[in-house]
């Protein structure tokens, strides 16, 4: 299971602050739990884990063969909370040059509705010209612009070159159980649906069909990863005491950490498989709890990658930020440095050394240097990068965001704030309905 270390903060908050929380995080649990505090209609993803069934997850893993048997490309249409997940259990546990070779086990994953860009549609839709190609179209509102788009384009372009048929075989739709636009359709198309339950908000939905299909799709084992995320609804449940449950401690350090002056969280890795986890885990915090003008700013680094770049920030900027490392254990792989004699590069004192042992005194080394900066940091360890561990990490970053926010005191179950640029995005094109906003805002141009 992940075990977090906050030693390394002590220096810059003490363990009776964060330990003062106990009370505080306890009442936050209950009210989790008891479903009394703000968005309570929203914690469904609470007990999701032990609540999953078999025969649910039959379902998706059915669906997900017929995907595989009849496509080699599927692209995940959806943003935010409806892609985010998916990618970051896709991209932790994929080898990542399978999309460079010819022979693949299971169809390659393409990403879509997540961006607006023309010329990414246009080469996506000429990549997908000689492609046996099909769509898992998910929106739980159903209505999201760059998802919709997206999927206009797709579905047109799957009936014509697959033909209607087989197009109906492979678009499956991950929707609301009524409303919305991707229902409608996939209702009438008769496409597979799955349904995101009601009391599940997006950024929270990667153990729903949103996340699991894909997944199931890509070929990795979605039971395993449903299993790691039980264990972690377990070891960071509300009865587990406080000082031996990770996702309290670490949602009252952050909190402290806060109040302290530190403004900024930046979760790192030192493995590049992270990278959307880290895109993941901006949303699920950033979400959750920039409102009311306050919350700590979710930022993410890779490194070593990004020590060349962002590190002299990190070491010597302004001090409003923490990291949190998320460690990883074991390598998957062995690659040892191989010995040289001629030495020109000087490196033979690592000859015969893991390159993860390289990797590790980096870490070591650079949390020791960030510390000595001012930067206080926390560790999580995972054992390695799989399923289980995985499904442990996502549910264990969900029910300490729920604490987090409910300490904070914020609803992080809503999303108040995304409606800004949308409504202004409809008024400036002419969308039915926004007639009153589109003179509105003209008037400001
Ligand atoms: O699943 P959808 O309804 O298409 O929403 C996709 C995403 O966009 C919205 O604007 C919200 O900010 C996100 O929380 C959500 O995950």
């Amino acid at each position: 299971m992940i075990s977090l270390n906050i030693e390394k903060t002590l220096g810059f908050i003490s363990r009776e602050k964060v330990f003062a929380y106990e009370p505080l995080v306890k009442e936050a649990q209950n009210a989790l739990e008891k479903g009394t505090g703000k968005g309570n209609d929203f914690l469904g993803w609470l007990h999701l884990p032990s609540s999953i069934t078999q025969e649910h997850l039959e379902d998706i893993k059915a669906t997900a063969q017929v995907l595989r048997e009849n496509c080699e490309v599927v692209i995940v249409a959806g943003i935010g909370g409806s892609y985010l997940g998916a990618r970051a259990v896709i991209e932790a546990l994929s080898n990542s040059f399978t999309w460079l070779q010819d022979k693949k086990s299971a169809p390659s994953i393409i990403y879509a509705g997540h961006n607006i860009g023309e010329d990414y549609l246009y080469e996506l839709t000429h990549f997908l010209q000689d492609k046996k190609f099909g769509v898992i179209n998910i929106s739980k509102s159903g209505t999201t612009t760059e998802t919709a788009l997206a999927f206009r384009i797709l579905k047109k372009q799957c009936e014509d070159q697959r033909g209607k048929e087989m197009a109906q075989k492979v678009i499956v739709a991950i929707t609301d159980a009524s409303k919305g636009a991707a229902r409608v359709t996939a209702d009438k198309e008769g496409y597979k649906s799955f349904i995101i339950p009601d009391n599940v908000g997006g950024r929270f939905s990667v153990l729903t069909p949103v996340g699991l299909l894909p997944i199931a799709v890509a070929g990795f084992n979605i039971d395993k990863l449903v299993a790691g995320a039980r264990e972690a609804e377990k070891a960071c449940g509300a009865d587990v005491p406080f000082a031996e449950n990770p996702a309290a401690i670490y949602a009252a350090t952050r909190n402290e950490l806060y109040k302290s002056g530190k403004k900024i969280e930046i979760l790192v890795n030192f493995n590049p498989k992270l990278h959307y986890v880290s895109e993941w885990w901006k949303q699920l915090y950033g979400e959750s709890e920039g409102k009311e003008n306050k919350g700590i700013f979710p930022a993410a680094v890779d490194f070593s990658t990004d020590l060349h770049s962002m590190g002299q920030w990190i070491q010597e900027g302004e001090r409003t930020i923490f990291e949190t490392v998320i460690s990883v254990e074991k390598t998957n792989h062995t690659v040892l440095v191989p010995s040289d004699e001629a030495n020109l590069d000087g490196l033979n004192f690592l000859a015969g050394k893991r390159v993860d042992e390289v990797n590790k005194m980096a870490e070591l080394g650079t949390q020791l240097a960030h510390v000595d900066g001012g930067v206080p940091n926390m560790r999580l360890c995972i054992a390695d990068l799989s399923e289980q561990t995985i499904g442990e990490l996502l549910y264990f970053f969900e029910v300490a965001c729920g604490i987090s926010g409910y300490l904070l005191g914020v609803n992080p179950f809503n999303q108040p704030g995304v409606e800004a640029y949308k409504k202004n995005m409809f008024a400036l094109l002419n969308k039915p309905g926004y007639e009153e906003e589109s003179k509105a805002i003209q008037s400001r141009l």
